[in-house]
């Protein structure tokens, strides 16, 4: 449920974001006599648009916060989160939730860490936030679909496709009209899909890699990973050259197919998904992989949310492999097809623009890769279970959403120009570094105990002390030198830039291609809230002397 508020913050900025373009395209641009009475129009929109979204972000927090501690407590999977409010003895763990405790335990006696649901009217067990908004975030297939076909058949435009649903002669249920443009389970699409992923399973199993091991978990299991996903990400790239090499030599198509049949694919991973997450839930309430598993009684939730915190099919770790192995992956792969697209369609002048996109977001993915075993100890893989929200999320939600900006640009090349192409770059790769250069603080100033320099002087650090679940004390160090003295996510600010970089190559005609960068701000201003929550549930007052040292989220002076 923790996406709550970045959901209604997207929705309620797109339909802003397509009033604007609506009024921009239709009355605006064709009739000069309005201009002066559409600016105020339009400033009045905005202002009263501005005060809904800002009321309904308090509400949002206000409803979050009250649902999300105790959930952290329940959920959490850091083995240290919830020593202040939970007690675990012997196996058996105990939580605090709704005034009510309730345990929980698996077969070989250990706690499963879930707890059921209290009965309380609070948000917590409340339908709208267990079963509505799930329901809701559910009906994401239908518009990664839209988005597709909003880029590819209707020139980018946003109020085309509005008007192509409202106009459908189905009604409401013209929203699924997208379905009837796609063949799910096509040749091409099964053939590709079920090969990369093989591919990549035979990579995750034969390449070599470190033996690294995760956070460990409130049921005491200590996950282990094999660090292998830079090499995997330099084959799978190189594998793609190949590819692309022995095509444009030797056949007559090129990986641009990927572009032809996007419809299609983006459909198959969709009903796929689907059905991988039902596999999920089913597998986690009947054949868990670990002690971390366990169902809430809903089991819309449980679909949504998941029932397992680390599922393992074969031995092969399905977050791994959804999350880094094929998400991210793709990420990297669909923008190179979508720009060979664009080059074969235009020539090299006039795809500028897509290369200039994906070479940042190849360097980012480079560096997301290089980290890899980072990534590890992060909410994505300690908190949230392997459900439809980060399972699906990773199979398709990258795909269909955050590769928008590339597929936008096969239709809408720009010729940049040399100068402003090296700044654009120049300026995405920057931000990729300061990102990097603040990931890596925090991690080298624990590494050596502190004993570092940064940015040329000793830094100042809190020695943190909490508990585990297992009620052993430990320490951690909290950085308030460098970046983390500017703002507590001050990292999050370049990530936002680089996706800003690797955007504004299409222009400013459509708002399609900023879907990411909407999307992505409003998750990390949110990731912000929860990692406060957590941080507080684990340091307590250290947290709070942390944040009274560094009041600012992630904009100093400013948020
Ligand atoms: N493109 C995308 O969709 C997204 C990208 N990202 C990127 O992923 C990367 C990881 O981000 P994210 O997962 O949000 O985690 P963060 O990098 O923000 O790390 C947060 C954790 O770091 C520790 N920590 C917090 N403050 C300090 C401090 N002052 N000193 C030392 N340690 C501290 C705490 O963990 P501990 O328990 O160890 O103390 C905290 O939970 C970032 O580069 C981010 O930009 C993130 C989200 C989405
Ligand atoms: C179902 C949806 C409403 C939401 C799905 C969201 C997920 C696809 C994404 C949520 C968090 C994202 C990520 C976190 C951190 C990352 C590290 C970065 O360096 C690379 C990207 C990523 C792995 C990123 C990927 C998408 C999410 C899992």
């Amino acid at each position: 449920m923790t996406v709550l508020v970045p959901e209604t913050f997207t929705i309620i900025s797109y339909i802003n974001a397509a009033a604007c373009e609506a009024f921009h395209n239709t009355i605006y641009q064709r009739n000069s006599a309005f201009k002066w009475y559409c600016t105020l129009l339009i400033d009045t929109l905005v202002a009263q648009l501005k005060n809904l979204l800002y009321s309904w972000v308090l509400r949002c927090l206000l409803y979050f916060h009250s649902f999300q501690i105790p959930k952290m407590v329940q959920n959490s999977t850091n083995g240290s989160l919830a020593h202040r409010v939970a007690h675990q003895t012997n196996g058996t763990s105990s939580s605090k939730v709704s005034g009510k405790t309730e345990t929980a335990r698996n077969s070989n006696g250990l706690s499963n860490g879930i707890h059921k649901h209290s009965p309380s009217p609070s948000w917590q067990s409340s339908f709208l936030a267990t079963t509505i908004i799930p329901i809701l975030l559910m009906m994401l297939p239908n518009v990664t679909l839209w988005i597709w076909y909003t880029a590819v058949h209707l020139d980018g435009s946003c109020m085309e496709c509005i008007s192509t649903i409202v106009n459908s002669p189905n009604g409401v249920w013209g929203f699924f009209d997208v379905w009837s443009k796609v063949t799910v389970g096509s040749r091409f699409s099964v053939i590709v899909i079920g090969g990369y992923m093989l591919f990549q399973i035979v990579l995750m199993v034969v390449v070599p890699g470190k033996r690294v091991e995760g956070p460990v978990t409130p049921t005491g299991n200590i996950p282990v990973y094999k660090d292998n996903g830079l090499y995997i990400y330099l084959i799978t790239m190189a594998s793609f050259g190949c590819l692309t090499f022995y095509m444009k030599m030797f056949t007559t198509t090129s990986p641009s197919l990927i572009y032809d049949n996007y419809g299609d694919l983006l459909a198959t991973i969709n009903v796929f998904a689907l059905f991988f997450c039902l596999l999920l839930y089913l597998k986690g309430v009947f054949a868990p992989s670990s002690s971390d598993s366990g169902s809430s009684g809903n089991p819309i939730f449980d679909y949504y949310w998941g029932t397992e915190l680390y599922p393992r099919i074969f031995g092969i770790d399905v977050k791994v492999f959804t999350n880094c192995r094929f998400g991210c992956t793709v990420w990297a792969l669909l923008p190179c097809c979508f720009t060979m697209k664009a080059y074969e369609m235009h020539g090299f002048d006039a795809s500028i623009n897509s290369i200039v996109s994906i070479i940042i977001l190849a360097t980012y993915l480079t560096k997301f890769f290089w980290w890899e075993a980072g990534y590890m100890c992060t909410i994505d893989i300690i908190l949230d279970r392997a459900g439809y929200y980060i399972c699906w999320g990773c199979l398709c939600f990258i795909p269909g959403l955050y590769t928008t900006f590339s597929i936008y640009m096969v239709n809408h090349p720009i010729a940049l120009g040399y100068p402003m192409a090296a700044v654009i770059l120049g300026s995405g790769i920057a931000c990729i570094a300061v990102n990097y250069a603040a990931d890596r603080q925090k991690q080298i100033v624990r590494a050596t105990d502190g004993k570092v320099l940064i940015w040329g002087k000793k830094p100042e650090v809190i020695r943190a002390k909490y508990r585990t679940s297992q009620g052993e004390e430990k320490c951690s160090i909290l950085l308030v030198s460098g970046f983390w003295g500017l703002a507590r996510h001050f990292h999050y600010l370049p990530e936002i830039g680089l996706a800003f970089f690797w955007t504004i190559p299409s222009g400013f005609s459509h708002i399609l291609p900023y879907f990411y960068l909407t999307f992505l701000t409003i998750l990390l201003c949110h990731r912000t809230y929860r990692d406060d929550i957590k941080c507080m549930a684990k340091y307590g007052t250290y947290w709070q002397e942390y944040r009274e040292k560094v009041p600012y989220r992630i904009i100093p002076y400013v948020f």
